[in-house]
C-alpha cells in the first residue's frame, strides 16, 4: 500500500452529516476486513459552507472533485462517494475499488400529517430540486387523477424537511438511503414504489475510491465489494451515459435481480425519461442473464438506451423548465 501498513488508512470525507455517516460506516467495514485502523480526514473546500446549498441540488461536482484532488495529491488513501453523484466517466488515475451492498434505492416522501403521496390533496406543494423526480411525480399524480405543484428547493436534509415542518410545503421528496443513513427514516411518510418513481442511477449505492496504482489497497477494499450491486449500478450508469444525459437530466433507472425460487438468474433494467410536466414518459425495461463482467453490464445499459432512444427519449431530455 502507498501508506505503511502500520499506519492508519486515511479516509477523506466531506463534513456533511450524510458524508460523515457514509464514511463512518465504510471505515468500520474496512477496519473489520483489513484489521487496519482507519482515520477520517475532513476535506474542506474554499467556500464549502456557501457552496453546500448548490451541492445539495445535485451539483455535487465540486465536492467530488475536492475529494479526488486529495486522493491524487496523496493527502488521503481512499474516499467514499454517493454513486449517484459521480459522473459516468471514471478518471484514469482512480478506481472504484468497491461498491458495497446497496441501501434502499427508493425515493421517500416526507409529508405533513403523515400523508402518503396518494393522500396528498389536489394542488399539493411538493419540494424537490430534481428534474427526474419532478417529471415522475407529476406523472404519478396524473395517474391518481390529480395535479401537484412542484417547488424547486435546495439545502441540506434538515433544511428541506424544515419546509414541511414550517408549513411552507406539503411534502418533500428525498432519497430513502440518505435518510436511513443519518437516522431520519422515522420521518418518512411514504416510500415511493419504484413502479411509480424510478430512482436516480446508482441511488442508495456508495463508491469506495482509491488510486489506480495502489494495488494492495484495491485488493483490501475489494473485500467490501458486492458484485450484484456493482453489476446493477454499472448497467444503470451505462444507460445514463448512452442516453448522453447528465446528472441533471430527468433520467431514472434501476436494475434488480429476478429470482426463480432461490436461484437468482436474471437482471432486469428499467429506465425512464420524461418531460418535466410528466405528460410524456418513455419508460422501458429489458431483462437478461445476470452480467458476469463490467462489459456485460455496460451492454445491458446500452441496449436499453438504444430502445429508449428509438422511442424518442432524446427529444424529452432537452427542456429545462416547466
Ligand atoms: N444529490 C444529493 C444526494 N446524493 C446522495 C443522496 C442520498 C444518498 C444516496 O442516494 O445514496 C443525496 C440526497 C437526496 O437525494 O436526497
Amino acid at each position: 500500500m502507498n501508506s505503511r501498513s502500520d499506519q492508519p488508512l486515511r479516509l477523506g470525507t466531506r463534513r456533511s452529516k450524510l458524508a460523515m455517516s457514509q464514511s463512518g460506516h465504510v471505515a468500520d467495514a474496512v477496519r473489520a476486513v483489513t484489521g487496519r485502523s482507519v482515520e477520517l480526514v475532513e476535506i474542506t473546500t474554499y467556500g464549502d459552507v456557501s457552496r453546500e446549498h448548490l451541492a445539495q441540488i445535485g451539483g455535487t461536482g465540486v465536492f467530488v472533485t475536492a475529494l479526488r484532488d486529495a486522493l491524487l495529491r496523496g493527502d488521503v488513501d481512499f474516499a467514499v462517494h454517493s454513486l449517484k453523484d459521480l459522473p459516468t466517466t471514471q478518471p484514469e488515475d482512480l478506481v472504484i475499488a468497491a461498491m458495497p451492498l446497496r441501501e434502499d434505492p427508493r425515493d421517500a416522501l416526507v409529508a405533513r400529517d403523515g400523508l402518503t403521496f396518494a393522500e396528498l390533496p389536489d394542488g399539493a406543494r411538493v419540494g424537490t430540486g430534481s428534474p427526474r423526480r419532478t417529471a415522475q411525480l407529476h406523472h404519478y399524480a396524473r395517474t391518481l387523477g390529480k395535479r401537484i405543484e412542484t417547488v424547486a428547493i435546495r439545502g441540506n436534509v434538515d433544511t428541506r424537511i424544515g419546509f414541511v415542518h414550517s408549513g411552507e410545503l406539503d411534502a418533500v421528496v428525498l432519497a430513502a438511503a440518505g435518510l436511513n443513513r443519518i437516522g431520519r427514516s422515522g420521518e418518512v411518510t411514504d416510500h415511493l414504489s419504484v413502479d411509480s418513481v424510478l430512482p436516480a442511477p446508482g441511488q442508495g449505492a456508495l463508491a469506495v475510491e482509491c488510486l489506480a496504482s495502489d494495488a494492495d489497497l484495491i485488493a483490501a477494499l475489494g473485500k467490501l465489494d458486492d458484485p450484484h450491486t456493482r453489476a446493477a449500478v454499472t448497467a444503470e450508469r451505462s444507460l445514463l451515459a448512452a442516453l448522453e444525459a447528465g446528472c441533471s437530466a430527468p433520467v431514472g433507472a434501476l436494475a434488480d435481480l429476478l429470482a426463480d425460487g432461490q436461484i437468482v438468474n436474471e437482471m432486469r433494467l428499467r429506465g425512464v425519461v420524461g418531460t418535466l410536466d410528466g405528460a410524456t414518459l418513455v419508460q422501458l425495461s429489458t431483462t437478461g442473464p445476470v452480467p458476469q463482467s463490467h462489459d456485460e453490464a455496460m451492454a445491458l445499459g446500452r441496449e436499453l438506451a438504444d430502445e429508449m432512444l428509438a422511442k424518442g427519449a432524446a427529444g424529452l431530455m432537452g427542456e429545462r423548465s416547466l
